[in-house]
Protein backbone atom coordinates (compact mmCIF):
# COMPACT_ATOMS: atom_id res chain seq x y z
CA UNK A 1 0.00 0.00 0.00
CA UNK A 2 1.15 3.45 -0.78
CA UNK A 3 0.33 6.79 1.81
CA UNK A 4 -1.90 6.62 4.56
CA UNK A 5 -4.41 4.00 4.87
CA UNK A 6 -7.92 5.06 4.27
CA UNK A 7 -10.14 4.11 7.76
CA UNK A 8 -13.93 4.19 7.04
CA UNK A 9 -16.73 5.45 9.60
CA UNK A 10 -19.45 3.95 10.16
CA UNK A 11 -22.51 5.49 7.46
CA UNK A 12 -24.94 8.74 8.91
CA UNK A 13 -27.50 6.94 7.21
CA UNK A 14 -30.60 4.85 8.99
CA UNK A 15 -31.37 1.58 7.38
CA UNK A 16 -34.96 3.17 6.09
CA UNK A 17 -32.34 6.06 4.10
CA UNK A 18 -30.42 2.76 2.70
CA UNK A 19 -33.79 0.87 2.30
CA UNK A 20 -35.34 3.77 0.17
CA UNK A 21 -32.19 4.36 -1.63
CA UNK A 22 -31.64 0.85 -2.84
CA UNK A 23 -35.04 0.44 -4.03
CA UNK A 24 -34.78 3.39 -6.08
CA UNK A 25 -31.15 1.86 -7.50
CA UNK A 26 -33.44 -1.59 -8.31
CA UNK A 27 -36.12 0.81 -9.90
CA UNK A 28 -33.63 2.12 -12.63
CA UNK A 29 -31.82 -1.40 -12.72
CA UNK A 30 -35.07 -2.78 -13.90
CA UNK A 31 -35.96 -0.40 -16.18
CA UNK A 32 -32.80 -1.18 -18.50
CA UNK A 33 -33.45 -5.03 -17.60
CA UNK A 34 -30.27 -5.18 -15.18
CA UNK A 35 -31.63 -7.90 -12.61
CA UNK A 36 -30.21 -7.47 -9.35
CA UNK A 37 -30.49 -9.03 -5.74
CA UNK A 38 -31.22 -6.61 -3.06
CA UNK A 39 -28.32 -7.90 -1.46
CA UNK A 40 -26.21 -6.92 -4.71
CA UNK A 41 -28.21 -3.57 -4.99
CA UNK A 42 -27.09 -2.59 -1.44
CA UNK A 43 -23.63 -3.68 -1.93
CA UNK A 44 -23.69 -1.05 -4.88
CA UNK A 45 -25.16 1.78 -2.67
CA UNK A 46 -22.96 1.22 0.46
CA UNK A 47 -20.37 1.38 -2.20
CA UNK A 48 -21.70 4.86 -3.10
CA UNK A 49 -22.24 6.00 0.23
CA UNK A 50 -18.28 5.38 1.71
CA UNK A 51 -17.06 7.22 -1.68
CA UNK A 52 -19.57 9.80 -0.49
CA UNK A 53 -18.37 10.12 3.01
CA UNK A 54 -14.29 9.42 1.61
CA UNK A 55 -15.01 12.89 -1.40
CA UNK A 56 -15.31 14.85 1.82
CA UNK A 57 -11.41 14.63 2.66
CA UNK A 58 -10.47 13.23 -0.71
CA UNK A 59 -11.24 14.64 -4.74
CA UNK A 60 -12.60 11.22 -6.24
CA UNK A 61 -16.01 12.62 -7.89
CA UNK A 62 -17.34 15.49 -8.74
CA UNK A 63 -21.40 14.48 -8.42
CA UNK A 64 -22.33 15.00 -5.09
CA UNK A 65 -26.07 14.63 -5.26
CA UNK A 66 -26.80 11.04 -4.50
CA UNK A 67 -29.58 10.65 -6.91
CA UNK A 68 -27.66 11.57 -9.81
CA UNK A 69 -24.82 9.60 -8.39
CA UNK A 70 -27.61 6.25 -8.48
CA UNK A 71 -27.83 6.59 -12.60
CA UNK A 72 -24.31 8.67 -13.33
CA UNK A 73 -22.10 6.04 -11.03
CA UNK A 74 -24.07 2.88 -10.42
CA UNK A 75 -26.58 2.26 -13.60
CA UNK A 76 -23.77 3.56 -15.34
CA UNK A 77 -21.71 0.99 -14.60
CA UNK A 78 -24.19 -1.66 -14.24
CA UNK A 79 -25.04 -1.99 -17.65
CA UNK A 80 -21.82 -2.95 -18.65
CA UNK A 81 -22.22 -6.18 -17.14
CA UNK A 82 -25.35 -7.13 -20.04
CA UNK A 83 -21.64 -7.29 -22.15
CA UNK A 84 -20.02 -10.34 -19.62
CA UNK A 85 -20.80 -13.51 -20.51
CA UNK A 86 -20.81 -16.76 -17.77
CA UNK A 87 -17.25 -17.63 -19.54
CA UNK A 88 -15.20 -14.59 -18.65
CA UNK A 89 -13.50 -14.93 -15.45
CA UNK A 90 -11.92 -12.17 -15.26
CA UNK A 91 -11.66 -8.32 -15.85
CA UNK A 92 -9.29 -5.08 -15.53
CA UNK A 93 -10.87 -1.77 -14.81
CA UNK A 94 -8.55 0.64 -15.94
CA UNK A 95 -8.39 4.18 -14.57
CA UNK A 96 -10.96 3.47 -11.92
CA UNK A 97 -10.70 6.75 -9.85
CA UNK A 98 -13.46 5.67 -7.04
CA UNK A 99 -14.05 1.85 -8.08
CA UNK A 100 -16.55 2.87 -11.33
CA UNK A 101 -17.13 0.91 -13.12
CA UNK A 102 -15.09 -2.11 -11.16
CA UNK A 103 -17.28 -2.58 -7.82
CA UNK A 104 -20.62 -2.54 -9.45
CA UNK A 105 -19.08 -5.04 -11.76
CA UNK A 106 -17.63 -7.14 -9.07
CA UNK A 107 -21.14 -6.85 -7.39
CA UNK A 108 -23.35 -7.54 -10.37
CA UNK A 109 -21.27 -10.33 -12.16
CA UNK A 110 -19.36 -13.40 -11.38
CA UNK A 111 -15.58 -12.47 -12.55
CA UNK A 112 -13.05 -11.39 -10.19
CA UNK A 113 -12.06 -7.93 -10.61
CA UNK A 114 -8.75 -5.86 -11.21
CA UNK A 115 -9.13 -2.27 -10.63
CA UNK A 116 -5.83 0.04 -11.20
CA UNK A 117 -5.23 3.68 -10.75
CA UNK A 118 -2.13 5.65 -10.87
CA UNK A 119 -3.03 8.01 -8.14
CA UNK A 120 -2.49 6.14 -4.74
CA UNK A 121 -5.29 7.63 -2.04
CA UNK A 122 -7.82 6.31 -4.93
CA UNK A 123 -6.66 3.00 -4.23
CA UNK A 124 -6.61 3.19 -1.12
CA UNK A 125 -9.93 4.40 -0.43
CA UNK A 126 -11.28 1.91 -3.42
CA UNK A 127 -9.41 -1.27 -1.25
CA UNK A 128 -10.85 -0.07 2.05
CA UNK A 129 -14.84 -0.31 0.40
CA UNK A 130 -13.76 -3.42 -1.02
CA UNK A 131 -12.91 -4.75 2.24
CA UNK A 132 -15.83 -3.46 3.84
CA UNK A 133 -18.24 -4.44 1.70
CA UNK A 134 -16.21 -7.79 1.98
CA UNK A 135 -16.33 -8.25 -1.85
CA UNK A 136 -13.64 -10.77 -2.28
CA UNK A 137 -13.47 -10.72 -5.48
CA UNK A 138 -12.37 -7.64 -6.73
CA UNK A 139 -8.64 -5.93 -5.81
CA UNK A 140 -7.49 -2.57 -6.65
CA UNK A 141 -4.07 -1.52 -7.28
CA UNK A 142 -1.75 0.93 -7.60
CA UNK A 143 0.02 1.56 -10.76
CA UNK A 144 0.59 3.60 -14.13
CA UNK A 145 -1.45 1.01 -17.02
CA UNK A 146 1.41 0.84 -19.42
CA UNK A 147 3.66 -0.28 -16.02
CA UNK A 148 0.94 -2.94 -15.09
CA UNK A 149 1.00 -3.90 -18.88
CA UNK A 150 4.62 -5.23 -18.97
CA UNK A 151 3.99 -8.24 -16.21
CA UNK A 152 0.14 -8.68 -16.75
CA UNK A 153 0.28 -9.37 -20.66
CA UNK A 154 -2.53 -11.48 -21.65
CA UNK A 155 -3.89 -12.59 -18.41
CA UNK A 156 -7.79 -10.95 -18.85
CA UNK A 157 -11.11 -11.70 -20.58
CA UNK A 158 -12.38 -8.49 -20.01
CA UNK A 159 -11.05 -4.67 -20.02
CA UNK A 160 -13.36 -2.03 -19.24
CA UNK A 161 -12.80 1.67 -19.61
CA UNK A 162 -14.94 5.00 -18.44
CA UNK A 163 -14.07 8.36 -18.48
CA UNK A 164 -10.10 8.07 -19.51
CA UNK A 165 -9.06 8.65 -22.84
CA UNK A 166 -9.84 8.90 -26.33
CA UNK A 167 -10.73 5.51 -28.01
CA UNK A 168 -7.14 4.57 -30.08
CA UNK A 169 -5.18 5.87 -26.35
CA UNK A 170 -7.88 2.82 -24.95
CA UNK A 171 -7.37 0.52 -27.33
CA UNK A 172 -3.64 0.65 -27.33
CA UNK A 173 -3.56 1.05 -23.12
CA UNK A 174 -5.66 -2.63 -23.24
CA UNK A 175 -4.70 -4.37 -26.08
CA UNK A 176 -1.41 -6.29 -24.21
CA UNK A 177 -3.71 -7.42 -21.19
CA UNK A 178 -6.32 -9.19 -23.33
CA UNK A 179 -6.28 -12.64 -24.28
CA UNK A 180 -6.92 -13.84 -27.35
CA UNK A 181 -11.02 -13.47 -28.40
CA UNK A 182 -11.08 -10.98 -25.10
CA UNK A 183 -12.91 -8.08 -25.33
CA UNK A 184 -12.42 -4.27 -24.75
CA UNK A 185 -15.53 -2.73 -23.57
CA UNK A 186 -15.17 1.24 -23.50
CA UNK A 187 -17.97 3.65 -22.13
CA UNK A 188 -18.32 7.11 -23.71
CA UNK A 189 -20.14 10.06 -22.86
CA UNK A 190 -19.73 12.01 -26.15
CA UNK A 191 -17.61 10.41 -28.58
CA UNK A 192 -15.58 12.79 -30.97
CA UNK A 193 -16.39 13.60 -34.52
CA UNK A 194 -13.77 11.44 -35.52
CA UNK A 195 -13.01 9.39 -32.69
CA UNK A 196 -14.56 6.18 -34.59
CA UNK A 197 -12.50 6.31 -37.56
CA UNK A 198 -9.26 6.80 -35.69
CA UNK A 199 -10.15 3.69 -33.39
CA UNK A 200 -11.00 1.58 -36.12
CA UNK A 201 -7.31 2.71 -37.07
CA UNK A 202 -5.62 1.50 -34.08
CA UNK A 203 -8.04 -1.50 -33.48
CA UNK A 204 -6.60 -2.76 -36.87
CA UNK A 205 -2.44 -1.65 -35.46
CA UNK A 206 -3.50 -3.56 -32.30
CA UNK A 207 -5.69 -6.29 -33.76
CA UNK A 208 -8.66 -6.12 -32.54
CA UNK A 209 -11.88 -6.12 -34.13
CA UNK A 210 -15.12 -3.52 -33.37
CA UNK A 211 -18.13 -6.38 -32.54
CA UNK A 212 -20.72 -4.02 -31.61
CA UNK A 213 -22.18 -0.93 -30.62
CA UNK A 214 -25.18 0.51 -28.59
CA UNK A 215 -26.17 3.77 -27.69
CA UNK A 216 -29.06 5.00 -24.93
CA UNK A 217 -29.76 7.76 -23.06
CA UNK A 218 -29.85 7.55 -19.11
CA UNK A 219 -33.24 8.17 -17.30
CA UNK A 220 -33.81 11.77 -16.32
CA UNK A 221 -31.73 13.76 -19.00
CA UNK A 222 -29.09 12.44 -17.20
CA UNK A 223 -26.65 11.92 -20.40
CA UNK A 224 -26.20 10.14 -23.96
CA UNK A 225 -24.21 6.83 -23.80
CA UNK A 226 -22.31 5.17 -26.64
CA UNK A 227 -20.65 1.30 -25.79
CA UNK A 228 -18.16 0.00 -28.06
CA UNK A 229 -17.21 -3.49 -27.78
CA UNK A 230 -14.16 -4.93 -29.38
CA UNK A 231 -12.59 -7.97 -29.70
CA UNK A 232 -8.76 -9.23 -29.88
CA UNK A 233 -8.78 -10.87 -32.96
CA UNK A 234 -4.70 -10.96 -34.04
CA UNK A 235 -1.63 -10.00 -32.67
CA UNK A 236 -0.45 -6.43 -32.92
CA UNK A 237 1.83 -5.47 -35.69
CA UNK A 238 3.97 -3.09 -33.48
CA UNK A 239 5.40 -4.57 -29.83
CA UNK A 240 2.87 -2.82 -26.49
CA UNK A 241 3.22 -1.60 -24.41
CA UNK A 242 4.71 1.57 -25.74
CA UNK A 243 6.88 3.32 -22.85
CA UNK A 244 5.15 5.21 -19.88
CA UNK A 245 2.89 8.35 -22.00
CA UNK A 246 3.60 7.56 -25.38
CA UNK A 247 -0.04 6.49 -26.56
CA UNK A 248 -0.89 10.01 -24.90
CA UNK A 249 1.23 12.40 -26.57
CA UNK A 250 1.78 10.28 -29.89
CA UNK A 251 -1.61 7.91 -30.28
CA UNK A 252 -1.50 5.32 -33.11
CA UNK A 253 -3.90 7.17 -34.89
C1 LIG B 1 -11.79 10.64 -15.12
S1 LIG B 1 -11.26 9.45 -14.00
C2 LIG B 1 -12.45 8.18 -14.29
C3 LIG B 1 -12.62 7.28 -13.12
C4 LIG B 1 -13.63 6.16 -13.27
N1 LIG B 1 -13.28 5.21 -14.31
C5 LIG B 1 -15.03 6.68 -13.51
O1 LIG B 1 -15.57 6.45 -14.58
O2 LIG B 1 -15.60 7.33 -12.60
C6 LIG B 1 -9.80 8.74 -14.74
C7 LIG B 1 -8.96 7.97 -13.75
O3 LIG B 1 -7.91 7.34 -14.48
C8 LIG B 1 -6.70 7.45 -13.75
N2 LIG B 1 -5.60 7.38 -14.75
C9 LIG B 1 -5.33 8.24 -15.76
N3 LIG B 1 -4.27 7.82 -16.49
C10 LIG B 1 -3.86 6.66 -15.93
C11 LIG B 1 -2.80 5.73 -16.21
N4 LIG B 1 -1.95 5.94 -17.23
N5 LIG B 1 -2.68 4.63 -15.43
C12 LIG B 1 -3.54 4.42 -14.39
N6 LIG B 1 -4.55 5.25 -14.08
C13 LIG B 1 -4.72 6.36 -14.82
C14 LIG B 1 -6.80 8.79 -13.02
O4 LIG B 1 -6.03 8.82 -11.84
C15 LIG B 1 -8.30 8.86 -12.71
O5 LIG B 1 -8.59 8.35 -11.42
Amino acid sequence: MSGRPIVLQKLEYTDQEIKVLTEKLLDVCSSFNITLTSRQAQDCLMHLLYVEQVNSYINLTRITDLDEAIILHLLDSLVLARYFDSSDLSYLDMGTGAGFPGIPLAIATGATGTLIDSVGKKVNAVNAIIQKLQLDRATAVHTRIEEYAIQNKVCFDIVVARALASMPILIEYATPFLRKRGRLIISKGNPEANELVSAQQAASICGLTLVRTDTFDLPFDLGHREIFLFERVSKPSISLPRQNGMARKNPLA
